[in-house]
């Protein structure tokens, strides 16, 4: 079992990230070999039938009844979003962005030189005078512009650079939010980083550099981005098995048992669909499709078809990193998800 203590508080930088070349995996370009059958099936866990918040559980319900800005001038989502129950569609269209950026990310070579601090001169320098590397100040940027509208007040999203973030242009907004209080603690950013530079690029990319750094960082950003989404989505998973099963969870919880929560939160069946949904999903989006319908749609008989990215590949990334990381959040969210209640 992947380190759930591994994950870091939310006032973490995430540390700067060398590229371990030598741990490359093979390439990235492949042909299809089989791809298992598509299944529509979604998460094996019940999602809660627009239950009523329980109270005690529901710890920034917005009570607001407009979408203009209420007398404190908060505003007030209204979107429903982040209803326990729309946690699958949510994961199932996190997938596609993920699995395009993936392939799109693909296109570059692994460009080593924007991950190392001072690989590329860029105006952004931490307070001991090093020079950042040019994926984090894409970052740091990008969460400045995002951070002014709120981004990081959603309880869906988490910052790279917590500390930095800057005070909102708009509104502030009040969300509904069915978490539990321990939630906003919990922020693995840094190990996301990690896995993404150290693990995911070399498995995905070419060796070597093609000298598209902005390209590169656009894509790396964007993916971390929804990464970072996908895999902090574990609290509001966990969040729903919890609610399905309180008695189970809370007995677990007392006695601080994170390797019996992993085992009861953990669908072997539901990880096993989800990588060949994946694996099929990126065959599908890796192709070149023409103005053309072909007649079969489906996977099958597609042996000669030359990939920009082995599917089976985005699928074991799927298996072996990102949804162990989405398990971590979810053992890690419900070891603290009785304190403060
Ligand atoms: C997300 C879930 O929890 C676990 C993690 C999964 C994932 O990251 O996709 C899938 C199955 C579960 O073992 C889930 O049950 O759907």
């Amino acid at each position: 079992m992947a380190s759930h203590a591994a994950a870091t508080p939310a006032a973490s930088r995430p540390a700067p990230v060398s590229l371990r070349l030598a741990a490359r995996r093979s390439c990235s370009r492949g042909t299809a070999t089989g791809a298992a059958g598509s299944s529509a099936s979604g998460p094996a866990f019940s999602f809660p039938e627009q239950r009523a918040r329980r109270s005690g559980t529901a710890c920034s319900a917005a009570t607001a009844s407009s979408s203009k800005a209420g007398s404190n001038g908060t505003q007030t989502d209204k979107s429903d979003r982040l209803s326990l129950d729309n946690i699958r569609a949510s994961l199932i269209r996190q997938e596609d962005s993920i699995i395009f950026g993936l392939i799109e990310r693909a296109q570059y070579s692994i460009n080593a030189a924007v991950y190392q601090p001072g690989g590329v001169d860029v105006p952004c320098f931490h307070p001991d005078g090093t020079r950042a590397s040019m994926l984090e100040f894409m970052l740091r940027e990008n969460e400045q512009t995002g951070g002014k509208i709120r981004r990081y007040t959603s309880p869906d999203e988490h910052a790279f650079y917590p500390d930095s973030l800057p005070l909102l242009v708009i509104p502030a907004m009040s969300y509904p939010n069915p978490l539990a209080p321990a939630a906003e603690g919990i922020n693995i950013n840094a190990r996301i980083m990690d896995m993404y530079v150290n693990d995911l690029l070399p498995a995905l990319c070419q060796e070597g550099d093609d000298f598209n750094y902005g390209s590169t960082g656009l894509a790396d950003v964007s993916n971390l981005q929804c990464l970072s989404k996908r895999i902090h989505y574990g609290k509001f998973v966990a969040e729903s098995k919890f609610q399905a099963k309180p008695e189970e969870f809370t007995e677990l919880i007392k006695a601080q048992d994170a390797a019996g929560l992993m085992d009861l939160l953990t669908y072997k069946e539901v990880e096993d669909r989800v990588v060949r949904r994946v694996t099929n999903k990126a065959a599908t989006y890796g192709q070149d499709i023409s103005e053309e319908l072909p007649s079969d749609l489906g996977l099958r008989n597609q042996k000669d078809i030359e990939y920009k990215v082995a599917p089976e590949r985005v699928g074991e990334l799927y298996r072996e990193w990102i949804m162990p990381m989405t398990k971590d959040v979810q053992v890690e969210y419900l070891l603290r998800r009785l304190d403060h209640l």
